[in-house]
C-alpha cells in the first residue's frame, strides 16, 4: 500500500499547478455559459429500487474536467479502492485500536459472511436485529407491561455523542412516520436535561433506554444513576427495573453491575464506532419510534449506497465525488469550514449529526505513518436548515471573506403538503435560488442598474454600490431526494459516512479513533473524583 506523504505524490503536485495556473479561470458563470452540457457532466442520478432518484448536482464548483480526473487520479494514488475494499471485508483499518471498521456489515442486508477474526459477524448482527424486532414489536403491541401493568407510552433514550446524535438526528427525521410513542433523549450532564424530561413522563408508562458502547461515560452513567433513582423512588422495588430499563451496550459486565438483566440487553461489538452505530442496537429508539419494518428500510436505504460505493467506479461514485471536491476546497482553496444545508425541517440535526460524524473522525494530525501532516484534515462541519439559515448566517456565505462550500439537501416531495403545498413551493424555490444567487453572485453593472432603477441620486448610488455587488462563485452541491423516507434517510447519511472514510484515506488518518475525545474524559473523571472527595 502506498505510504508516501501526500503532498508527494505526483497526482498532488499535479493538482497543485493546476490549481495555481487556472484558479482564476474556474468562474461558474463562465463555464455554465461555455459548456451547456455542463450540468450533464457533472451531476449523477441514482435510481433506488422503490424510493424515487437521488440527484447530485455538482455541476456549481469550481471545477472543470481537468479538475476532476486530477481529484480522481489522486483518490486512486492513494488507494481509495483498496481500503475501502479492505473495510467491506473486516480487515482491521482502525489501526491504533486493532479493529475492524464494521458499520456496513449492520445493515448487510444480502447476508453475505464478512469475517473478523475467521469468524462471520453476520449471524451476531441477525440475532440482535431480530431481538430488537421482537421486542419493538411488544412494546408497540402494548405487549410490554410496566410494573403496573400499564402499556409504554415514553421512551427515554439516555445515551451521549453516538449513543444520542444519530437517534435523535433520526427519529426527528423520521417523524411522520412515528408509531405512536413519545421519545426523548437526554445527553447532558447538566441536571437540568434530565429534570426537563422527567417532569413530562410517568414511571410507571415509561421506558428507558441506556445507550452506551463503554457502559462507563460519565455523562451517560450518572444520568442513567440519577433516573433509577427517580423511577425507584415511585416503584419502591428493585424487580420493576426489568420492566423500565434496558440496556444498549458491547460492556455486560458493566450492564450488569448497574443492575440491568441481561436479557435486557442488546449488544454490538467493538468493530462499531459510536458514531456510526445508529445502525446496530444503538438505534432501538429509532425502532421503537417508527417500528422494526421502517428501521430495517433504513438499513436498506444505507445498504443501498454501500452497494454503489463499493461498485461505481470512482468518477461516478457519489460520496467519492463529493470527498474529492471536499479536498480542492479544503487543500487548494484553503477553505476551512464546510456547511451542510438541509431544506428540510424533519433534518434540523442532520448538521449536527455529522458535526460528529467528520469532526471526530477526521479532525486529525496524525498520519498512518505516524507523522504530522504538513495540510489541512477534515472540515469544521456546521449548518442549520434552510431557510433559517438565511436569515443567520448566509449574509457571511453570499459576502464575507472566507469561502464556504455548502451542500443543499432538499426532498422534492414534503410529507406536509398543507395550504395546497405553498410553503414546500416556497421552500423549494428558496434552494434554488440561493444555489444560483451564490453562484451568480451580482455585478457591479447590474448592482448600479437596480439603484438606478429606485430614483437614487448619482451620490447615492455611488455610496451604496460597493455594498450591493456580490462576487458570486460560491460553490455548491444540491442533493435531491424524492422524499424523505427512512430508505433515502439511510442513503443519505451512507453516503456521507462514505465521504468521510474517502478523505481520511486521502489525508492517510485514521478517521476510525477518537483519541482527542479521551483525553478531556480523563482529566474531567480527575478533577470530578477530586472535588467528590473534598465534597465528603
Ligand atoms: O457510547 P459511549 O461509550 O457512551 O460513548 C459516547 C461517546 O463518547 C465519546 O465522546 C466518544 O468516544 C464518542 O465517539 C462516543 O460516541
Amino acid at each position: 500500500m502506498n505510504s508516501a506523504s501526500l503532498t508527494c505524490e505526483e497526482q498532488w503536485k499535479a493538482l497543485e499547478d493546476y490549481y495555481c495556473k487556472n484558479k482564476d479561470n474556474l468562474v461558474l458563470k463562465e463555464l455554465f455559459k461555455d459548456d451547456p452540457e455542463r450540468f450533464n457532466t457533472f451531476s449523477i442520478k441514482l435510481t433506488t429500487p422503490t424510493d424515487g432518484d437521488i440527484l447530485l448536482d455538482y455541476s456549481k464548483n469550481r471545477i472543470d474536467c481537468h479538475v476532476m480526473e486530477k481529484l480522481i487520479n489522486l483518490a486512486k494514488a492513494r488507494n481509495v479502492e483498496e481500503y475501502r475494499d479492505m473495510m467491506f471485508k473486516g480487515s482491521k483499518i482502525n489501526f491504533t485500536e486493532d479493529r475492524a471498521v464494521l458499520h456496513i456489515a449492520l445493515r448487510n442486508r444480502t447476508n453475505d459472511p464478512i469475517m473478523v477474526d475467521n469468524k462471520d459477524v453476520m449471524p451476531e448482527v441477525n440475532a440482535v436485529l431480530n431481538h430488537m424486532k421482537e421486542f419493538t414489536n411488544q412494546v408497540l403491541s402494548g405487549q410490554w407491561l410496566g410494573y403496573t401493568s400499564k402499556k409504554i407510552t415514553d421512551i427515554v433514550n439516555i445515551g451521549i455523542g453516538g449513543s444520542d446524535l444519530g437517534p435523535l438526528m433520526v427519529t426527528e427525521a423520521l417523524k411522520p412516520y412515528n408509531k405512536g410513542l413519545n421519545v426523548h433523549f437526554v445527553s447532558n450532564i447538566d441536571g437540568t436535561h434530565l429534570a426537563e424530561v422527567l417532569k413530562k413522563v410517568n414511571s410507571e408508562t415509561v421506558l428507558f433506554i441506556i445507550a452506551s458502547k463503554t457502559f462507563t461515560t460519565q455523562e451517560t452513567i450518572t444520568n442513567a444513576t440519577s433516573a433509577k433513582k427517580w423511577f425507584l423512588a415511585q416503584a419502591k422495588d428493585e424487580g420493576a427495573v426489568a420492566k423500565h430499563f434496558v440496556a444498549l451496550s458491547t460492556n455486560t459486565p458493566k450492564v450488569k453491575e448497574f443492575g440491568i438483566d441481561t436479557n435486557n440487553m442488546f449488544g454490538f461489538w467493538d468493530w462499531v464506532g459510536g458514531r456510526y452505530s445508529l445502525w446496530s442496537a444503538i438505534g432501538l429508539s429509532i425502532s421503537l419510534s417508527i417500528g422494526f419494518e421502517n428501521f430495517q428500510n433504513l438499513l436498506e436505504g444505507a445498504h443501498f449506497l454501500d452497494n454503489h460505493f463499493r461498485t461505481a467506479p470512482l468518477h461516478e461514485n457519489v460520496p467519492v465525488l463529493l470527498a474529492l471536491l471536499g479536498i480542492w476546497y479544503s487543500n487548494f482553496y484553503g477553505c476551512e469550514t464546510h456547511a451542510l444545508l438541509p431544506y428540510d425541517q424533519y433534518l434540523h440535526r442532520f448538521a449536527a449529526y455529522f458535526q460528529q460524524g467528520d469532526m471526530e473522525s477526521n479532525g486529525k494530525y496524525v498520519t498512518r505513518n505516524g507523522k504530522v501532516v504538513n495540510y489541512n484534515t477534515g472540515p469544521i462541519v456546521w449548518g442549520e436548515p434552510g431557510t433559517n439559515g438565511q436569515h443567520a448566517f448566509y449574509q457571511l456565505i453570499h459576502q464575507g471573506t472566507r469561502t464556504v462550500p455548502a451542500d443543499f439537501i432538499a426532498p422534492v416531495l414534503t410529507h406536509n403538503p398543507i395550504n395546497d403545498g405553498i410553503h414546500h413551493n416556497i421552500l423549494l424555490a428558496n434552494f434554488l435560488a440561493q444555489t444560483e444567487a451564490l453562484m451568480m453572485g451580482k455585478t457591479e453593472g447590474q448592482a448600479k442598474a437596480e439603484l438606478q432603477k429606485q430614483g437614487l441620486s448619482e451620490d447615492c448610488i455611488a455610496y451604496l454600490l460597493p455594498h450591493k455587488v456580490f462576487q458570486g462563485n460560491r460553490p455548491t452541491n444540491s442533493i435531491l431526494i424524492k422524499k424523505l423516507t427512512p430508505f433515502t434517510l439511510g442513503a443519505l447519511i451512507a453516503t456521507y459516512e462514505h465521504k468521510i472514510f474517502t478523505q481520511g484515506i486521502i489525508w492517510g488518518i485514521n478517521s476510525f479513533d477518537q483519541w482527542g475525545v479521551e483525553l478531556g474524559k480523563q482529566k474531567s473523571f480527575l478533577i470530578v473524583y477530586t472535588y467528590i472527595s473534598l465534597r465528603k
